[in-house]
């Protein structure tokens, strides 16, 4: 068992808190700020224990440079709106410094403060020491509280439970309890639909879960990774192609397992990522070689439709298409409106993009539960000790 909130007193305390504020943007407007709304919790029952807080984040993936972009100032404004008080922004571009350490002596208690995008200095993700124990340095006590990042294994949210005494916050014990819980004896069938942009990261999950679900159905980009690993034209599609090999074992691995592998068997092509584009459907057979699939068809939506039918237990993550523009929206809200009229059915969803999704689609009220995590959640299901969560100090 991990230490939680339950087993510190916060009075006179600072608290370096790591959230998940990778909130999705359009610009510098926050589309979806479930990630911040449901970090509010800890912060709250924080400060109201008479601690200081200090949040950490990253956003994006700048890889190691300061991107104006993916600063994180407008979270810091939507924090300030939900928690109606001020947060103060120390805005560091080398994340951490004598300065910020000043600036975080300077708080008094009750207050609450957010640093830079932690992917701003290259440290991070390597997991570097040096890196943590600077960030430590603002603290007397650590908290994780980004679940979305648990499958992480980097400076902010694993090298700096080395050098402080930490605790699980409230959003990662629920997210873990009602995961595992719903997973561990799932009513079947159990479904599992696996999409995004993330193809790289999420393809190696897709083999573990065979001996868990019942079928898995692969929409988004990913899909085009299992097409060109069986030959198919795949035009300009995302294609990982270290990862054909992989593929193919998958698949092989789903026959043996009896585990029915779907893929889409139509898509929307165009020639860029732009609304308004030209756009065609075509069979999964052929693809043109100067376009790019970004949506799944109406033959595919109607095949997820049938799949999904009668399941009991449905985890998602990955939309199926570029839902943010309107033009290839369809099937990630069709899949969406699908899942919400099951009935007697658990029903997960995860991901910063696939929750903006449902949100955008007006059936959050009809998912089980809505996760913070994607990649997160899905290495939960697979069964993975999450490095974000094992670094926390365990009860006594
Ligand atoms: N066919 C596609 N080509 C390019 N990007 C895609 C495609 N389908 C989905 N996406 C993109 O995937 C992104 C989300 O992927 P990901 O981050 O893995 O999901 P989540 O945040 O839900 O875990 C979305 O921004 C969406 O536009
Ligand atoms: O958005 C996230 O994951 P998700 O896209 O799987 O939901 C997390 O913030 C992790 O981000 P990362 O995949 O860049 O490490
Ligand atoms: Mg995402």
């Amino acid at each position: 068992m991990k230490k939680t909130l339950k087993d510190f007193d916060f009075k006179g305390k600072k608290v370096l808190i790591r959230v998940d504020f990778n909130v999705p943007l359009d610009g510098d407007k926050i589309t979806n700020d479930d990630r911040i709304v449901k970090s509010l919790p800890t912060i709250k029952y924080i400060v109201g224990k008479g601690g200081t807080v200090i949040l950490m984040s990253h956003l994006g993936r700048p890889k190691g440079q300061y991107v104006e972009s993916l600063s994180l100032g407008p979270v810091a404004k939507r924090l300030s709106e939900l928690l109606n008080c001020e947060v103060k922004f120390i805005a560091d571009k080398k994340v951490v410094s004598e300065e910020v350490i000043r600036a975080v002596g300077n708080l008094k208690e009750g207050d609450v403060a957010l640093i830079e995008n932690t992917r701003f200095v290259a440290e991070e993700e390597k997991n570097d020491d040096g890196f943590a124990k600077e960030l430590s340095k603002l603290a007397d006590i650590y908290v994780n509280d980004a679940f979305g990042t648990s499958h992480r294994a980097h400076a902010s949210n694993v090298g700096v439970s080395k050098y402080l005494p930490s605790a699980l916050g409230f959003l990662v014990e629920k997210e873990v309890e009602y995961i595992q819980g719903a997973v561990e004896n799932p009513k079947r069938p159990f479904v599992a639909i696996v999409g995004g942009a993330k193809v790289s990261d999420k393809i190696g999950v897709i083999e573990n879960l065979l001996t868990k679900v019942d079928k898995i159905i692969i929409v988004g980009a990913m899909a085009y990774t299992f097409l060109k690993a069986q030959g198919y034209e795949v035009g300009t599609s995302l294609v990982e192609d270290d990862k054909l090999d992989l593929a193919r074992e998958t698949m092989e691995k789903a026959k043996e397992e009896g585990v029915n592998l779907i893929l889409p068997v139509d898509f929307v092509v165009a020639g860029e990522i732009k609304e308004g584009i030209n756009k065609v459907t075509v069979d999964f057979d052929k693809m043109p070689v100067d376009l790019m699939g970004l949506d799944i068809g109406e033959k595919s939506i109607e095949l997820i439709d049938e799949a999904l039918q009668g399941a009991k237990t449905v985890i998602w993550n990955g939309p199926a298409g570029v839902f943010e523009l309107s033009d290839f929206s369809k099937g990630t809200f069709a899949i969406a409106n699908t899942i919400a009229k099951l009935k007697d059915a658990t029903t997960i969803v995860g991901g910063g993009d696939s929750v903006a999704a449902i949100k955008q689609a007006g059936i959050e009220d009809e998912i089980s539960h809505i996760s913070t995590g994607g990649g997160a959640s899905l290495e939960l299901l697979e069964g993975k000790v999450l490095p974000g969560i094992d670094s926390i100090e365990d009860k006594e």
